[in-house]
């Protein structure tokens, strides 16, 4: 399997390669080739087998010739051995047709760990002996920092920088990063939102400066493996719930449009989904994009659910590539014209194509309130805000009744206690695998939220 890059520029790549850099050098994302299909036996074949077998059967293809079966397996079994509940995924039923898929079981309590705990393996897996220490840089709006974080400390050959916008994450969220005393972690929180954050990440790649002295990579969804792991989940739902022969849709709470397009790669695959629903905050400029075409990115609103704070959403970019006729010239042009502006129109052929699979619906603070306070009153759950814009999503689209949706819960709701408690007046505790959050002391640097603070913060701390 070959990997190439949104923007046709940079050197294709094999998964090994593709792990370690993370953003292609053109600043495009690496993508596969193509899309590798499993055929509808083959899909029936994986009903009731355990998570981990599941997740080596689906990624197989994308690993090609960088992992044998046996070793393959034996990291799946691995990655999936530190989640509390033994389908690691597992649905949960909310009404005749909605369903919600968990993805908190993991050690940090949100849907990251599922992607991430498998790619801290792959670095040590690929990083050979002589390939000195891979630095990572990330950026983070909360889950993706705590865990990445956890996945990688006191790793030998990888440390880790990572940027989170200060005092727009959750306590729990922050504690989670800056508790964990490990040599190769380092927190720094940033005057400014995520998305300042996540261009500093993607110029850091691009800056000779930094990268002659350190080999950088990337644990954000801009890198490739992150979202082959999250595509596992979408077979695992589906085949429960009487996949392939009856089709699906997901409602997915979306901020970098990563988890969602894990959606977009398993219908490529051959997983009948009928619908995949972008479920926005009031930093809608998916939604914008998808019902009007108009990609345009306004200042970030902070709201109940800041993991979906984003307006410049990385993954989309791969939506685009792929619908729009994978002319990685063109796309590159586009791009470069949305990084100057900060606007873009998407052309027929990218609406078009991402009509024919993705609707997008936007939840103010009201609705995402409201949709909390349903889920507990009728059916006895507690969600995170974010999940309940996904279920205000899935509520709301207009989807045949014979067709389950189901929401992806990205978060455990004691991730966000305040939030919780304001809609459900009930204030969520957290599981007992978090240990002594509250009691631990935190270590992070306060930065401006100038590049080059941070670009300096980083070639002054690494090791
Ligand atoms: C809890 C939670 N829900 C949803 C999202 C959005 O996911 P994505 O960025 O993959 O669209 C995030 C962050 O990414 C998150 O942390
Ligand atoms: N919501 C995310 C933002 C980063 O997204 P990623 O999926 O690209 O890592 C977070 O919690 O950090």
């Amino acid at each position: 399997m070959k990997y190439i890059s949104t923007r046709g520029q940079a050197q294709s790549l094999d998964f090994a390669q593709v792990t370690l850099a993370g953003l292609a050098s053109d600043g495009g994302l690496y993508v596969p080739e193509e899309w590798p299909p499993f055929t509808f036996g083959e899909i029936q074949d994986m009903r009731g087998v355990p998570y981990s077998e599941l997740a080596a059967r689906v990624m197989e293809p994308f690993v090609g010739d960088c992992l044998t079966p046996e070793r393959l397996r034996d990291l799946t079994a691995r990655a999936y051995s530190r989640f509390s509940h033994r389908a690691v995924t597992p649905l949960v039923q909310l009404d005749e047709q909605h369903w919600i898929l968990e993805l908190f079981h993991g050690p940090t309590l949100a849907f990251k760990d599922v992607a991430l705990q498998m790619l801290g393996l792959l670095f040590e897996e690929f990083l050979g002996e002589n390939d000195g220490k891979l630095t990572i840089v990330g950026a983070t709006s909360g889950d993706t920092g705590s865990a990445a974080i956890d996945a990688v400390a006191g790793l030998e050959n990888v440390e880790i920088f990572m940027l989170h916008p200060k005092g727009r994450v959750s306590e729990v969220q922050r504690r989670q990063m800056t508790t964990v005393r490990a040599p190769n972690v380092h927190n720094i929180a940033i005057d400014g939102s995520f998305d300042d954050a996540q261009a500093m990440v993607k110029r850091i790649f691009a800056d000779d400066n930094v990268t002659a002295k350190l080999r950088i990579g990337a644990v954000n969804s801009i890198n490739w493996a992150r979202l082959m792991a999250q595509v596992v989940y979408y077979f695992a739902a589906a085949l429960q719930l009487g996949g392939p022969e009856r089709k699906i849709a997901f409602s997915v709470p979306t901020g970098n449009f990563g988890d969602v397009f894990a959606g977009h790669v398993a219908s490529r695959m051959g997983l009948p989904i009928k619908r995949l629903i972008v479920a926005t905050n009031v930093n809608d400029i998916l939604h914008r994009a998808l019902s009007q075409g108009d990609y345009s990115a306004g200042t970030v609103t902070p709201t109940a659910a800041p993991s979906m704070d984003i307006q410049v959403s990385s993954n989309f970019e791969r939506l685009l590539f792929d619908v729009g006729g994978r002319d990685g010239a063109a796309l590159a042009q586009q791009m470069r014209g949305f990084d100057m502006q900060k606007t873009m129109r998407l052309t027929n052929a990218q609406r078009e194509g991402a009509a024919s699979l993705f609707t997008s619906t936007r939840a103010d603070e009201d609705k995402t309130s409201h949709a909390m306070r349903w889920a507990y009153e009728e059916c006895g759950q507690l969600l995170d805000p974010h999940t309940a814009i996904g279920l205000h999503a899935a509520r709301e689209a207009d989807v045949d009744p014979e067709v389950p949706v189901v929401t992806l819960a990205t978060a455990h709701p004691a991730k966000f206690p305040d939030a919780v408690e304001r809609s459900t007046g009930i204030r969520p505790g957290l599981p007992a695998r978090t240990g002594d959050l509250f009691a631990r002391e935190e270590s992070y640097v306060e930065l401006p939220g100038t590049y080059e603070d941070v670009r300096d913060h980083i070639l002054g701390n690494a090791a």
